[in-house]
Formats: C-alpha cells, structure tokens, sequence
C-alpha cells in the first residue's frame, strides 16, 4: 500500500508539513493548492525537496469548478487548467484532483459533463496529466460517486478517471458496494476520512469534523475492503479536513495519522482475509485486566491517609527506589515520588495485564507509540512502558491468575494484605483526561492500537462548562476507562480512580469511623433520587447517612461515593449490584457541582 497524505490535514507551512510526512512515515502527499501558493519555494524546488525526503508528489488538488458549464465558461477553465497542468509538470505531479462543480454548472446533464471532461482529458494528456474526477458530497449536480463514475465511463477518456472520497460516499449514506463495479485502472486515487456522526449540512462537516481513520463513526474497514476489492493498488489517501488537527503540531498530528491508517490497513487486511494487498501489524487480545494504578506526586502522604481510611494495606517500599506499594483484594495502588518536584497527586500510570505482553508489545511498537524508557535494577521485573497520546504511562505486565504479579515482591517491609469483611476488591474504572487537542487521537490510541471498545460519546454538565466523555472499554469490562475532555477552563478536578467493592455503604461507614470526610453530597440530590427511583425512604437515610449516590438500568443497581479531592485527583468506591454496566453518569453533575464549591469554599 502506498501510504499518502494531503497537506491539508496539517498546519504549518508546505516544508514543515513535508518534513512531517516523511518522518511520519507516509511514502507521499498530495499537494494542496493554496499551500504551494503560500510557499516561498519554486515547484522545482518543492520537487527536489519531496526526492530529499523521500516522498512521492501523488496528487495535486484541487481544481474546481470546471463541468456542466456553458462553453464560454468552458474555454476559461481549459485555460484555467492548462496554467495548473504545467505548474504540475515542474512539480513532476501527474495526477489531479478535479472536484465536481458546486458554483458554476448550469447543465445537469451526464453527456454534456462527459464531453467536457473528455476535452479536459485531451489537454491534460497533451501535458502527462491524468484527472482523477471527485463528487463533491454537496457538487450542484453531481453529488453521488455513481454518477461521477458513470460520467468518466461515458468520457470514456485514458486521461479521465475517478477519485473515490470516503468522506463524500458515506456522508450522504451512500452504498460503498458500487466501488467494486469501477474497473481498477479508472479509479485514479483514493482519499479517506472518518467522521463522528453529526446531523449537520454536509460541507460544514466535511470542512470541520473529519477525523482520521477509526476516529469517527464511519465503517471505514468495510469501505477500504470494496476498493482493495477492485484491484486497485495506488496511493491510499488521508485527506482531513478539521480544525484541531490543523492547530497542532504537525509532526505530532502526521504520526498520529499515519498510525490510523496503518491500523486500518492492518483491521481490513484482517477482516477482509486482504494479507496480501495490505500492510499488516502484529495482532494482540486486548489486556485482561488493570495491574496496577501509579500516582505521583512530591508527597504521597495525603493519598496514603485515605488509602489507609479505604482499607488498603501498606505493601512495602521499594527496594530501590522512591516508590510504595499499597493494595486491597486485586487493587493495587502505586505511589511514586521519583521526578515528581512540585507535583501534586495525579494519576501517572496503568497497568495493563496481558496473557501475551510480547504479543502487545510488538503491536504497540509496531504502530509508531512511543517507549518510556525505565530504569532497570538488577533482579527487577522487566514491565515494556508506552506514552499514550495524552500523557499518561503504560505498562504491560503478564497476567496473574492465581496470587499476585511477581513485581510485589519488589517491594519489602510492608503489611500482609488481610482482606477486610465487604471491603475493597478490585479497580472498577480509571476515569482519564484528554485536553481537546488529543483527545480524538487518545481516543484511537486506545481503541486502535489496544482494541478496546468506543462507547457512545456523552456530554455532562459541569459548572464550567460541558464536559465530554467517552467510554473505552474491553467487552468484558474487565478494563474500563472512561475518557473525559477538560473543559476549556481547566479548573475542573482531572482523573479519578474508582475501586469496586460489594458492599460501599460498609466502606463508606468503616472510612468515616478512620475519620475520611466524604464528598459532600447536597440534600436535594436524596429527595430527588428518592421520587426518581421510587427508593425505599429508609435506605435513602441511609445513602444520606454515608453520602452515598445511587444508580440504576435495565440490569442493576449502583452504588457509589467519592473521597474529597487530593491534588488532581480522587478515589471513587463503587459497588454494581446484579449486571449494571454504567458508571452513574446522571449522578456526574452533581459530584461536579459538589467538587466546584469545595473548590471555591475551601476545605
Ligand atoms: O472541501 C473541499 O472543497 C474539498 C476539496 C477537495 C477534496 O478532495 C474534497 O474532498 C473536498
Ligand atoms: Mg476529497
């Protein structure tokens, strides 16, 4: 597969943007127009630039607004076309990238757009230039990529083919099936692009919203698969047009996007049996469970007092470094004051178990992520350590069935973990934060690379503002992260570990007797989920008694407080009753509202 990316996708000027590609990884680019026009080098100068680099010139884009006009207008876009044909002779591009009309066609008519096209043809293969004809999802005329097909089919033209635009095709619900109808040799170039699903007008979503492969909502493997179908084998495009990307760094947001291809490259090759037409990664099942949670900080003293109120046990230090242990049942909670000056508490790591770490290891590698190098002590479990687009630090560790991970033994002079009646059993959840720049490719780094599920994406209501959220999550639910953007104002409380437990009433009463101060949840809440559920008053006394909130869906109930906030973050218990699979999320404002006046009042 050819990998390629249009300019457009990046911010930056036209080198950046191409020195961006190349170390990305990505083989070519299509070259934007209003990016060379911006450029101070000459095309000569672009072309050797591109040859340094490595990277193919596959396209050139776009040209507008040329077909199903009168022939007046026509001679003007022939001579219109014929300056860009032979400023893409000395970039040495010899494809480009006609969209259909949206501005100045006059004639709905399939004959009179094939006969203009087959004059464009002409002019074009006079100057080695073929044209990859485009159906703009909003084109005057021509909007579906049928009748862009049908129309080169009738032009009829070697120089005359189609481009074939995911974005244009599944926006308007098009059936991609008729893909695998176009002879390979006449679709010239293949442009994708995912998108959430939005019910707004087609060009503000194309021009706004679209995201890299597996960012959005689109079936894009099912897409990609009708055209290796055909036989194609040139370039595979991303071409996305979207605000935060075009704000970002660019070599930043060229790794992430051509890891989304790569991925789904190697998903369709999967799904579709495709080995041979498409790259391949290494394959891994998702992780097994949750090792461990690291937090940081200068001074873990404060998170250990409520540890201690929660029932976990201290585990011991480490033997080599500034690190303690402490766990309840399979909880673990490391806490490291190594290069943490000035931190406050936050959540710094995960571990994930894996039956196979050398199995995600290499996907993950494989994929472009980068590693966190660790020191290594003689004797020390070795955990592979990634970065994940949004700050936070993985670690894969082989999964224990039976007792604890072999790392625990690297701690000494701790407690036994005796279990407490009700108490304490396992992470439930680790709530994450994405700031809105990466949240879409966090997003992907965790679904994509680790093959967790994207749940639906959910909007709360905060005092600052909405904050949205998203779970990502494996079908077992063994691993549950939801993933929350930080509002804008950035004063909300961050990530947030949630421990389940059978009984969070007992919790709730054992950590006050040790002298926690819960959440403070207002009084108003009770009354309301008292008349909501229909609840039994006594029992709502009795969640009032140890400020604990209340859930329920179709399979069960929930249970669930929170400890007051320590440093960016803080410690839920929860306790699912039956098969509930949610995470109280009707409750969230409440707790966002309770967090901003302790917040503002003080402690
Ligand atoms: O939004 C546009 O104008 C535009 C231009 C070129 C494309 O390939 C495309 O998909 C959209
Ligand atoms: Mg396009």
């Amino acid at each position: 597969m050819h990998a390629s990316i249009a300019t457009v996708c990046l911010s930056g000027g036209l080198e950046e943007k191409m020195t961006a590609c190349a170390e990305a990884g990505f083989d070519g680019i299509e070259v934007f127009e209003p990016d060379l026009v911006a450029s101070d080098l000459s095309p000569e100068e672009i072309r050797a630039r591109a040859e340094r680099l490595g990277l193919t010139l596959d396209l050139y884009q776009p040209f507008r607004d040329f077909e199903g006009v009168t022939e007046d207008l026509l001679e003007a876009n022939l001579r219109r076309a014929e300056a860009r044909f032979e400023v893409m002779g000395r970039l040495g591009i010899d494809t480009v990238l006609v969209c259909s009309n949206v501005a100045t066609a006059t004639i709905d008519s399939d004959e009179v757009s094939a006969a203009q096209l087959r004059r464009l043809g002409d002019l074009a293969q006079r100057h080695g230039v073929r044209i990859a004809f485009e159906a703009l999802a909003w084109g005057r005329y021509i909007s579906d990529y049928r009748r862009a097909w049908r129309i080169v089919e009738l032009a009829d033209h070697p120089a005359v083919g189609t481009c074939l635009d995911s974005f244009h095709i599944l926006s308007r619900g098009h059936d991609p099936a008729g893909i695998e109808e176009i002879p390979a040799e006449k679709i010239f170039f293949v442009q994708l692009a995912d998108a959430p699903a939005l019910s707004m007008d087609v060009l503000s979503w194309s021009r706004h919203h679209r995201l890299f492969p597996g960012e959005g909502d689109f079936d894009l493997p099912a897409f990609l698969a009708h055209v290796v179908r055909t036989g194609y084998s040139g370039p595979v495009s991303l071409e996305v047009f979207n605000d935060t990307f075009r704000q970002t760094a660019a070599g930043a947001t060229a790794v992430h996007a051509y890891r989304s291809l790569i991925a789904l490259a190697d998903q369709t090759a999967r799904r579709e049996g495709r080995t041979d037409q498409l790259p391949t990664v290494p394959e891994s099942a998702p992780a097994a469970g949750v090792d461990f949670v690291e937090i940081k900080a200068e001074d873990t003293t404060e998170v250990e007092i409520v540890l201690d109120q929660l029932g976990f046990a201290f585990r011991g230090q480490h033997r080599t470094k500034p690190v303690r242990l402490w766990s309840a049942g399979g909880a673990r909670i490391v806490l490291n004051e190594q290069y943490a000056r000035d931190l406050p508490p936050h959540v710094a790591g995960l571990g994930l178990q894996y039956d196979d770490v050398a199995s995600a290891e290499a996907r993950t590698a494989a994929l472009g992520v980068t590693r966190v190098p660790r020191r290594m002590q003689a004797g020390e479990q070795r955990l592979p350590a990634f970065a994940t687009p949004h700050g936070l630090e993985l670690f894969f560790a082989e999964r224990t069935r039976a007792g604890e991970p072999g790392w625990v033994d690297e701690f000494e002079h701790g407690l036994r973990a005796t279990p407490e009646p009700d108490g304490v059993v396992a992470v439930d959840h680790v709530n994450l934060m994405s700031t809105w720049e990466d949240h879409d490719e966090t997003v992907h780094f965790y679904t994509g690379v680790l093959g967790l599920e994207k749940g639906r994406s959910n909007q709360v209501a905060s005092p600052h503002g909405l904050v949205r959220s998203r779970v990502l999550r494996t079908a077992d639910g063994a691993v549950r992260l939801p993933l929350n953007v930080l509002p804008a104002s950035r004063t909300q409380p961050t990530e947030h570990v949630a421990l389940s437990c059978p009984d969070a009433i007992a919790v709730a009463r054992r950590a006050r007797e040790r002298g926690m101060r819960l959440l403070p949840v207002p009084g108003n809440y009770y009354d309301d989920v008292r008349a909501r559920f229909g609840l039994d008053p006594a029992f709502v006394e009795r969640l009032r008694e140890h400020q604990v909130l209340y859930d329920r869906d179709q399979q069960g109930e929930f249970l669930h407080f929170y400890t007051r906030q320590i440093g960016r973050l803080f410690i839920e218990v929860v306790q699912r009753i039956d098969a509930y699979d949610g995470y109280g999320a009707e409750n969230a404002p409440v707790r966002l509202a309770a967090q901003s006046r302790l917040d503002r009042d003080g402690r």
